[in-house]
């Protein structure tokens, strides 16, 4: 079967590691994702409004603060005060709101794209891996452009302001105060980087721990049947140790940061307070401008704490901006172009078809007819390649090489939705959704369907049985994944939807393997009778399967190695007779 690769050159992994272009991908990801613009400026524009209050404040105090108590500045002062914490309640809420539209935004946008992606990126990328993509890097993305955007355009308002204002009270204390500016700088960066790769590490730890524990957890029965609860208990440990000594670490450098930013205040106030005692020793500035200065100064240092916070963030939110925006440029599959089909009009054939996954070759030239109407059976060794040509006639893979074609229309001009319509498959997975039985036979099924076809479906798929005896019949809640109901059970329902969607072509990939003898001599007539009505492609280790195919086509080694009947191959190819020899039941012998 089509089984999915553990690479690690994915293109989520590649982008852990890219630490350039964040600015490239923060202004393709807001163009890709529709941000509501029009929200975004209102929110700028509160948060503005917001922002000149709190400016007006330190010139209001300053006043009160050394005895100008006048009606205008009292009522001033309060006005601000009860206007500025209105304002600032209002536009938090806001703000929540504009992160979780931007949110949701982010996450519709990757999870359609993830499902509009090729079966490929599905192979390359684990499940939780894309699953961070969907919670964590889009969180971390809505709150960078939802929370700090708005508030930093504000905080620059803020910062020109009271540079204005310092200005219009002396023009040599402010000189000397934004002299202090570029240390601050300094440290922000240098600190920044460390704060980032610290955060980045810790990052790292924590996906390797939740795919960890989900890999762990999802094969429970594969520990407990080879008695390796304490290994897997050691190596949780160790992962639950690599991420506590990351946690460590990174408590360190953020506990770092208090100390060293209030030295650096102290630094500040000490030019204010030395530089101002001077000044207003020497009668250049008044009392009243020394008061507003300093309550301005510190403002000042508040608005610069935010530059640096954001700072922090954009580089953290660096890797999660990375990915996504590689997921973005990943080209996706398109259902609807090309030319729509409803039937299989010919045979399909496969002409010098090369394939492989990646660097792994699977096919070099694979030349086949599958007849319109009958029954075909796949055979070769384990690993020959056969649930790829079943994968291949989906189209979920492109050939490298050589064409597929109904006739003379190679498949790929169908649009990949009408043809991909034209298949029903039963494989030896038998996917299940989490829902109720009606509901997975019913997967996929595009027709009105009565509750009496339902039954007779069942009832061919020898599924009608249990079904009933299940507590709620055909409403019983399957389970995630089908997981409350055994493999052949599952395997009877998939074999029951294969029997309402009644497809042009039917693809059995070992679609009775979980079937014991007596269920599954039942369930093969009925597929036999299902087989008979299309064109069917079989893949099956069942000698009994295979033998009444009208013909079997044998893969090995990347080509086809024989074709012909049962009686034909049997006769003229070695490979096939050891097939035989190997799969004979002893019933058939
Ligand atoms: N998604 C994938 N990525 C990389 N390699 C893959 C992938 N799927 C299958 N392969 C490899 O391609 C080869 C053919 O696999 P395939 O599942 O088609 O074989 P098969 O004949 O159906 O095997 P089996 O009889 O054991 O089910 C195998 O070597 C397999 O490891």
């Amino acid at each position: 079967m089509v089984s999915k690769s553990d690479k690690t050159d994915t293109i989520f992994a590649k982008g852990q590691d890219e630490e350039r272009g964040i600015w490239k991908s923060y202004f393709k990801l807001i163009f890709k994702a529709k941000i509501p613009w029009v929200w975004m400026l209102i929110v700028i524009a509160v948060w503005i409004g917001q922002a000149q209050l709190t400016l007006m404040l330190p010139g209001y105090s300053s006043k009160i603060m050394t005895g100008v108590i006048e009606p205008n500045v009292v009522y001033g002062a309060v006005a601000v005060i009860v206007l500025g914490t209105i304002m600032g309640g209002v536009v938090r809420y806001m703000n929540n709101l504009l992160n979780f539209k931007i949110d949701v935004r982010y996450r519709s946008l990757i999870w359609r794209r993830l499902m509009k992606s090729p079966m490929g990126m599905f192979d390359n990328v684990k499940p939780t891996e894309m699953i961070s993509r969907i919670t964590t890097d889009s969180a971390t993305i809505s709150s960078v452009l939802g929370t700090w955007l708005p508030s930093t355009l504000a905080t620059v308002y803020t910062t020109v302001g009271v540079i204005a204002v310092l200005f219009t009270y002396d023009w040599r204390l402010s000189v000397a105060v934004l002299l202090y500016i570029p240390i601050n700088i300094l440290f922000t960066v240098y600190y920044g980087k460390w704060s980032y790769r610290v955060n980045r590490m810790t990052f790292n730890r924590l996906s390797k721990l939740t795919s960890f524990l989900s890999e762990l957890l999802m094969s429970v029965p594969l520990i407990k049947t080879f008695v390796t609860e304490s290994k897997e208990d050691l190596r949780g440990q160790q992962n639950l140790q690599y991420y506590y000594k990351a946690n460590l670490k990174r408590s360190i450098v953020n506990w770092i940061e208090n100390p060293v930013n209030g030295v650096l205040g102290i630094l500040q106030n000490l030019i204010v307070i030395g530089y101002g005692v001077y000044l207003l020793k020497a009668g250049m500035i008044e009392m009243t401008e020394w008061v507003g200065f300093f309550l301005y100064v510190g403002m000042l240092s508040g608005t610069i704490g935010v530059y640096f916070m954001v700072y922090i963030e954009l580089k953290n939110s660096q890797g999660a901006t990375t990915r996504i925006a590689q997921l973005m440029d990943n080209e996706l599959e398109e259902y609807d172009h090309g030319i729509p089909t409803d039937k299989l009009t010919g045979d399909i054939t496969f002409t010098d078809v090369a394939f492989g996954y990646g660097e792994k070759e699977v096919f070099t030239e694979l030349n086949f007819t599958i007849p319109k109407g009958k029954k075909t059976a796949i055979v070769g060794p384990s690993g020959s390649g056969k649930s790829t040509v079943l994968a291949l006639l989906q189209q979920f893979y492109s050939p490298q090489k050589g064409s597929i074609q109904v006739g003379e229309t190679p498949v790929s001009e169908y649009t990949l939705h009408s043809w991909r319509n034209l298949f029903s498959v039963v494989d030896q997975d038998s996917s299940m959704i989490s829902g109720t039985v009606r509901e997975n036979m019913l997967y996929g099924v595009k027709r009105k369907v009565s509750d009496q076809e339902i039954v007779e479906a069942a009832e061919k798929a020898n599924a009608l049985q249990f079904i009933e005896e299940l507590e709620f019949g055909f409403d019983t809640y399957v389970g995630e994944a089908g997981s409350n109901l055994s493999g052949g059970q599952r395997q009877r329902i998939a074999i029951a939807r294969a029997f309402l969607r009644d497809a042009e072509i039917l693809l059995l990939d070992e679609a009775t393997a979980s079937l014991d003898s007596k269920a599954e001599k039942f369930v093969q007539e009925a597929i036999d009778k299902l087989a008979s009505q299309c064109t069917a492609v079989i893949i099956s280790h069942d000698l009994s399967n295979v033998k009444d195919a009208d013909q079997i086509i044998l893969i090995n080694e990347g080509k086809v190695d024989g074709t012909g009947t049962h009686e034909q191959l049997l006769q003229t190819n070695e490979l096939y007779q050891e097939f035989v020899r190997l799969h004979q039941k002893p019933s058939a012998q």
